[in-house]
């Protein structure tokens, strides 16, 4: 069973632009394809701890034997539905506010994910970086990768890339997930219950997780190095934008200035990232699925809020996981209440 796996993983890597490496750390590599349900539990590994596509063990060792980073690199990075789409746009207008027009921006015409490169995705088999090795500096990358699979060269006190990361309540990322899921669900897969998305999501399985832990690596790598990386929550940008986007620019080393302030640019920048703006451009609009993008640029928005989660969960789902959150944040100092 395990060969066979491995097998799976080879022939996929192999396959991919020719990339040679076909595996490390082959005890951790634990195949579980419970059953097929599209984008959920499509091929996910056991990969140093967390639940990985090959595509995201791809990406891991790539960076690892290829990624040269700048002292200046800027990593959004996420579990995904945490506010991927949010933060690339706010990180992204933040260091370039002075480059663009606010009623002419980019990200009118953009979707974030088109402005804010995915890391693992800009590196090719043959070990290329070429599509991000244009990129003016500072470089603006993403990523959903847990911190510990970083190579030191980037999470030593040594470098100085910074990571800017944004976490929410797990309920209501469980809630987008299984939406998101679904809405990707290829055509004569059965749709994945809220039940079963619940069980799976509890037991750590689900893209980058488990959850509890992606948030844990990047919180305490926050504490120990403050100024490498600042840790959000999506429910605080809610609550206090202005807050929050100021504190970004901080950490980036980039803080308004009065003359800014004057300007009200901070609320220009939050203004223009908002979920009601950002989800009403004609570009996060129309359908833009094709063949490289099976997902479309609509697919990023659906509610935007704190706490749709109520509309979906019984209330003994939300005890477990609340039970869980604090079991495993318990003694971290973190907590999303
Ligand atoms: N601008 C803005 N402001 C606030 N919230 C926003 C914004 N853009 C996207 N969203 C909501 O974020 C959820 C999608 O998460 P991600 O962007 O992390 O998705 S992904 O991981 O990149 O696929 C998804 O949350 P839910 O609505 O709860 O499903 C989106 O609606």
């Amino acid at each position: 069973m395990e060969n066979s796996n491995f097998f799976a993983i080879e022939k996929e890597l192999k396959l991919d632009e020719g990339y040679q490496k076909t595996y490390k750390n082959v005890d951790e590599l634990l195949p579980t394809l419970l059953r097929s349900k599209g984008w959920w539990l499509d091929q996910l590994l056991q990969y140093q701890g967390f639940w990985l596509s090959t595509y995201g063990i791809r990406g891991s060792m790539l960076i690892d034997d290829h990624f040269n980073p700048r002292p200046t690199d800027i990593i959004v990075a996420t579990s995904p539905k945490c506010g991927t789409t949010w933060l690339r746009a706010l990180v992204f207008s933040i260091i370039n506010r002075n480059s663009f027009d606010f009623s002419d921006h980019p990200l009118r015409k953009a979707n974030p994910r088109d402005l804010v490169h995915f890391l693992e995705a800009h590196i090719r088999g043959d070990g290329s970086t070429a599509s991000i090795d244009g990129l003016p500096s500072p470089r603006l990358l993403s990523t959903h990768l847990p911190y510990s699979l970083f190579p030191e060269c980037m999470t030593d006190d040594t470098s100085a890339c910074r990571f800017v990361y944004i976490c929410r309540d797990p309920k209501d990322v469980l809630v987008s997930k299984w939406h998101f899921a679904n809405k990707l669900r290829p055509k004569g897969v059965p749709p994945l219950s809220l039940e079963e998305a619940f069980d799976l999501f509890c037991k750590g399985v689900s893209h980058y997780g488990p959850f509890w832990d992606h948030v844990l690596g990047y919180w305490k790598a926050s504490l120990e190095s403050p100024k490498k990386v600042l840790c959000l929550k999506y429910e605080d940008v809610k609550k206090e934008p202005l807050g929050c986007v100021r504190k970004v620019a901080n950490f980036l080393g980039v803080p308004f200035t009065p003359e800014e302030e004057n300007k009200e640019i901070v609320e220009e920048i939050v203004k223009l990232c908002s979920f009601e703006n950002m989800s009403n451009q004609d570009v996060n609009k129309s359908d833009t699925r094709s063949q490289e993008k099976p997902i479309s640029n609509s697919d990023f928005f659906r509610k935007g809020e704190v706490g749709d989660w109520v509309n979906h969960l019984s209330p003994q789902m939300s005890e477990i996981l609340d039970q869980i959150t604090e079991q495993k944040f318990q003694g971290t100092g973190f907590s999303f209440h």
